[in-house]
């Protein structure tokens, strides 16, 4: 007996390959992986409407017969019949998606022109009509030469005549595709293709579409994307400066006032040396958080980051994460919290682990006090290039580093602590929006509620304890009080671990209260100099944050607790959270473990380095 037909599905990513996969087949479905890579192999048994069995194929998506990726290496070979050990599919199903035609017909062209018995599925007709799209499914027939079987795969429309016209598939000549038209030549008969598929179509799909096709595009896509948060990251610098100012020039005032109320003493020395030069040195990052927000609200609310989820799906894929990882990521970049309770909608569990563990390395919105004020002792205030600040760089670097670092790690994870393969990912696209002006004021205002709480409850507290643990037992004459106090002496103790790494005294000082929460670490390092200024020095008690750290730590000691901060776990309440996900210790054991391991080794690399350099 012969052995069945072997018919497989292919098409772009998110045409709907599968959804008809799992529609034509059912439960007769074996899943295996393809020998040597880690990309999924499906296929199934179905009886065509004539009678005949075959053996379905479910191919991973891919733009084009030219591999750039693992999964479309083995879409590519498979078609081909080059994979070993594989039989060549016998006829090809090219799945398309109706509403976005123009992009899909590329790829298509490229597989018809193989010359293999070919039917096409005209997928997803439900949502190209939803958006006001009206299509002829004759027209594409005829420029295309092969049957097109407008399908629905979610609701099963369109499966009989799809059967159909498989089974009627015969072999055509090869046509030109594979060598002799270029990329663009496909792109420009595509775009025809479409053009004369497409009966009427809304203005408002027509700009969607145009949207997404420069949006999506495979290297367009994402540059568009990193170019953007290029100017999110610039923009949290150049705009919040002016605001930035006048918070500080309200926090001097409430400080000469309170010199003026209260009677000197150690209340008045809590007050602006504790409350009002530890919260405050936090509360005037206000003006960036709220600008950082304004940026990821906007690109939510328009649709946009769905978008990035969608392009960032393949760079997730090759650390062996899947799309599904990006939003409870994309979430850490406010706050690793919210984000580890997102990665419940993670299914496979080793992937939900491994999004749990590498969460804490996305920049989180507390960094941003410390990177920013740093930052602004350290780093000039000048331009490198057009409309290049040095500043907003700096900043951007350090929130790659950060993906970067996650990216290595979970590469790393997937190999050893918690292997396996990658599982799909499915999403649908929303549509593209103006944001709402309220929703949008409304977003920010709960964002900005969020961070004044903090500094409110937490820092302020954390701060107070601080200026307490400073301030006792009192120093003698012509002791610095620093030296003399509890906090001093336990920063001593520390301050020998972190020495090697090019930490001092003061920076080991403000490690320990950030445990509770990163930007503590700005308010213990202003209320630590606050303490250790000469009380009969007026210049030195009235100095800015910035002013004391550029006067105390060198370049090198500087960019170490940059690096420092990147990787160090420190928030008690990303533990906690990841203890109550994980079920137990052992897993926030690790990730504290290794992110302390991480950023000891990069921060005592970077200190080093910049000393190698004469920073
Ligand atoms: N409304 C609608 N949704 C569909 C249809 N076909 C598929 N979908 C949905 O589209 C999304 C993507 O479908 P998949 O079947 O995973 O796409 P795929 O082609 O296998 O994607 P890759 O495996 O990434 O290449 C899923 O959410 C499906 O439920 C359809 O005809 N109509
Ligand atoms: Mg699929």
């Amino acid at each position: 007996m012969s052995r069945p037909r072997k018919i497989a599905l292919v098409g772009n990513p998110n045409a709907g390959k599968s959804a008809l996969f799992n529609a034509l087949t059912g439960a007769r479905q074996k899943i295996a992986n393809y020998p040597g890579v880690t990309v999924e192999r499906k296929s199934g048994r179905m009886v065509l409407p004539s009678g005949e069995p075959v053996e379905m194929t479910d191919l991973p998506g891919s733009y084009s017969l030219d591999p750039t990726s693992p999964d479309e290496e083995v879409t590519s070979k498979v078609i081909r019949g080059e994979f070993v050990g594989e039989a060549a599919p016998d006829a090809l199903i090219v799945v398309l998606d109706a509403s976005n035609l123009e992009q899909h017909l590329v790829f298509a062209q490229e597989i018809i022109a193989l010359g293999k018995p070919t039917a096409i599925a005209l997928n997803m007709v439900d949502l190209a009509e939803r958006d006001g799209l009206v299509l002829d499914p004759i027209a594409l027939e005829q420029a295309l030469g092969v049957k097109v079987v407008p399908t629905v795969a979610v609701r099963r429309r369109g499966l009989t005549e799809l059967g159909e016209a498989i089974a009627a598939a015969e072999l055509r000549h090869p046509g030109p595709g594979l060598t002799q038209l270029s990329m663009t030549e496909r792109r420009v008969a595509a775009h025809a293709m479409a053009d004369a598929a497409i009966l009427s179509e809304s203005k408002r799909h027509r700009l969607h579409a145009r949207l997404d096709r420069t949006l999506l595009h495979p290297w367009l896509g994402p540059l568009i994307l990193f170019a953007l948060l290029f100017v999110v990251f610039q923009a949290v610098f150049a705009w919040a400066t002016p605001f930035a100012d006048a918070l500080e020039g309200g926090v001097g005032l409430l400080t000469d006032a309170v010199n003026d109320l209260v009677p000197a003493g150690l209340f008045r020395d809590l007050l602006t040396d504790g409350v009002l030069a530890g919260v405050g040195a936090v509360v005037v990052f206000l003006p960036q958080i709220v600008i950082l927000f304004f940026f990821i609200l906007v690109m939510e609310a328009s649709g946009y980051m769905a978008r990035a989820a969608f392009l960032m799906d393949r760079m997730m894929a090759g650390v062996g994460l899947s799309g599904r990882s990006f939003i409870p990521l994309l979430s850490s970049f406010a706050c690793a919290i919210p984000g580890i309770m997102a990665t419940r909608s993670i299914t496979d569990p080793r992937d939900r682990l491994t999004t749990i563990l590498i969460a804490p390395l996305m920049t989180c919105s507390a960094r941003l006090p410390v990177y920013a004020v740093i930052i602004a002792a350290f780093i000039p205030q000048r331009t490198v290039g057009p409309g290049i600040g040095l500043q907003g760089l700096v900043l951007f670097c350090l929130y790659v580093a950060g993906i970067i670092g996650a990216m290595v790690v979970a590469l790393i994870l997937r190999r050893s602590v918690t292997k396996g393969a990658a599982s799909g990912f499915i999403m649908e696209l929303p549509k593209y929006q103006l944001p709402a002006p309220k929703d949008l004021l409304i977003g920010l205002w709960q964002r900005a509620w969020i961070f004044l709480r903090r500094a409110g409850t937490i820092i302020f507290m954390v701060t107070v304890i601080l200026w307490l643990l400073l301030n006792f037992p009192r120093a003698a004459e012509g002791q610095n009080q620093v030296d003399a106090s509890i906090a001093g002496k336990i920063a001593n103790g520390l301050a020998v671990v972190v020495e090697p790494i090019g930490f001092d005294r003061d920076m080991a000082l403000a490690l320990i209260p950030a445990m509770a929460a990163r930007e503590v670490a700005v308010s213990a390092l202003a209320t630590t100099y606050a303490v250790a200024a000469p009380v009969d020095n007026e210049d030195a008690q009235a100095m800015a944050l910035g002013d004391q750290l550029k006067a105390r730590w060198t370049l090198p000691m500087a960019l170490a607790f940059l690096a420092w901060f990147v990787f160090a776990p420190q928030c008690m309440s990303t533990i906690a959270v990841t203890r109550r996900e994980t079920n137990g210790w052992k897993w926030p054991a690790f990730m504290l473990a290794y992110l302390f391991g991480l950023a000891y080794v990069f921060a005592g690399a970077t200190y080093w380095i910049a000393v190698a350099a004469g920073l």
